[in-house]
């Protein structure tokens, strides 16, 4: 018998299915009326359980505990998406409205119909819709006014860079890229395989945290999906749980690369400190931001994705973030508060003086063990890591104050703890090579190159679809690719300071810099 089978037959003796792991009938409810807000931050403790709050049932699933593939679950991780529930015509009438305004596609909307609003970041929104031709269901992501800021063409062009001729099990699917003409210039959307969910959901889907055995395929995969990107230098950069896409068989897809970077040690430093200080405030969310970005530190680089790995893991058992700072300065210090200070070498090369006094400065109050910072209260004696070594272990080795003594990808992937939980793999395809030749170059271009470089890598939607010529000018395979052969020449753009006020609401939301 299987362990799969054996679940289902725990399952049913005690009166669960296994879709209850994800989301109770009453949570499944209440998720759809109101999604959880990743950008909501919860007191600590909102979202522990009282002591001793799971079930005898629940205990007697726990004790299971298979650690095989997870594909043959059928995950609900529909519940918490917006969906349009018919409760209100009004409201559904308004919702069909704005779908149709956000999702203007000009001849590319013979390929694809909008379905319905899924998801919304900083930068993008992104719809359902479904290919015409197959019937397939897609994402749509827009990233609108693309080209109106160095910053916004600069994140595009990553994504689109990284994304086209990547194909990882393991990382979100681009089908297909086109751009219309927008109000501030131009438009971009990615069309992609559609996700049922994020990982952020599934996390705060339900009252239960989640069983170990999903824990540990979900880090695996994430694992799995650096290995690919690191093993070419690629650093995501904003790694956590609402950009790790999930779907019901338990497949999760690193998802967002729009601060990817090309993070090859050869390549060009910026010794700059302004540039410096500007990169390091802009990358990743402040919960899973390493400390070499929040103490500034002159250099990052996959590391990065190491240290958000450990609050993603963190974040799963705990089912609260890991070190949830709202601000750069309580971040920092609540880094200190949960992993004690850094060594005096470290502290040392902080070049900020302020940032330097208060990192020297701190006292350390409580001495916690590593025990303790993952115990998590609804797992009553159900606790991951507790007594553990090697799980310890792991943990230390990613939460390292050292980027450079911070566990890599392959070490992460031979770690004793890691090779006990998980089946050791045949090494993946590499890579691509041109992905990163790609990448390096957005890094260097000026507005006016960014922009004419978006006119090139992504094919107009104003032409007839199928007409577009296929292929960059560097040979893309990808059908969004286009060299710019329609000759249309768009309006010129507003100015770089025009704009800049326009998107700068938006982007705020996701920079929170101005407290420090
Ligand atoms: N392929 C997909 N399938 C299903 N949902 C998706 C897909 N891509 C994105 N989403 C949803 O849309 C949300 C926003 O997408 P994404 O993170 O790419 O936008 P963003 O503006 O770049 O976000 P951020 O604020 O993190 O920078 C995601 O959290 C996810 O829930």
């Amino acid at each position: 018998m299987t362990w799969i089978q054996e679940l289902v037959q725990k399952c049913k003796g005690v009166g669960l299915k296994i879709n209850d792991f994800f989301f109770t009938g009453k949570e499944k409810e209440k998720s759809i009326m109101s999604p959880p807000q990743e950008n909501q931050r919860s007191p600590l403790g909102a979202y522990l359980q009282p002591i001793g709050s799971s079930t005898t049932q629940e205990k007697k699933l726990f004790d299971s505990k298979p650690r095989t593939t997870l594909h043959d679950i059928n995950l609900n991780t529909e519940g918490s998406m917006p969906k349009q529930v018919g409760f209100n015509r009004v409201l559904d009438g308004l919702k069909k409205r704005q779908l149709q305004h956000d999702f203007q596609l000009q001849k590319a909307a013979e390929t694809y119909k909008p379905v319905q609003n899924i998801g919304a970041g900083a930068f993008g929104i992104v719809c359902e819709a479904v290919e015409t031709s197959s019937g397939d269901k897609v994402a749509i992501k827009k990233v609108a006014h693309a080209s109106a800021t160095p910053t916004l063409a600069r994140r595009t062009l990553r994504e689109i860079r990284v994304l086209r001729y990547i194909n990882h099990p393991n990382i979100v699917t681009l089908r297909d890229i086109f751009r219309t003409k927008g109000s501030l210039g131009i438009d971009v959307f990615l069309v992609m395989d559609l996700m049922s969910n994020n990982l952020h959901h599934v996390i705060y889907g339900n009252d239960n945290p989640l069983p170990e055995f999903i824990i540990v395929q979900f880090l695996e995969q994430l694992l799995r999906g650096l290995e690919y990107l690191h093993a070419a230098c690629i650093a995501h950069r904003d790694l956590k749980p609402s950009n790790l896409l999930v779907n019901e068989d338990g497949t999760l897809r690193i998802a967002d690369f729009g601060m990817a970077k090309c993070a090859d040690n050869s390549a060009k430093k910026h010794d700059d400190e302004d540039h410096c200080y500007y990169m390091t405030q802009h990358v990743a969310t402040l919960p899973y931001r390493a400390p070499e970005l929040l103490f500034v530190l002159p250099e990052h680089s996959t590391a990065v994705d190491m240290w958000a790995v450990g609050c993603i893991y963190g974040e799963m058992i705990l089912r609260r973030e890991f070190i949830p700072g709202r601000s750069v300065q309580r971040q920092i210090v609540m880094m200190l508060e949960t992993l004690g200070q850094p060594p005096q070498y470290v502290i040392d090369k902080i070049r900020c003086d302020r940032t330097r006094k208060l990192v020297q400065d701190y006292k350390k109050t409580t001495n916690s063990e590593w025990d303790d910072l993952f115990h998590c209260n609804a797992r009553a004696e159900e606790q991951l890591v507790r007594g553990d070594c090697d799980a310890i272990d792991f943990v230390k080795q990613l939460f390292q104050y050292d980027a450079e003594k911070r566990i890599n990808i392959q070490n992460a992937l031979r770690h004793p703890y890691v090779e006990r939980m998980i089946e050791r793999q045949p090494p993946q395809a590499k890579c691509p090579f041109k992905v990163k030749r790609d990448m390096m170059q957005v890094e260097d271009l000026s507005h006016e190159a960014l922009i004419d470089t978006l006119r090139r890598d992504v094919r107009s939607a104003e032409e007839p679809y199928a007409e577009i010529p296929s292929g960059d000018s560097t040979g893309s395979h990808s059908s969004g690719m286009s060299a710019d052969t329609s000759g249309d020449i768009e309006p010129p753009i507003a100015s770089h300071e025009q704009l800049v006020e326009d998107v700068a609401t938006q982007i705020s939301v996701c920079e929170p810099t101005s407290d420090w």
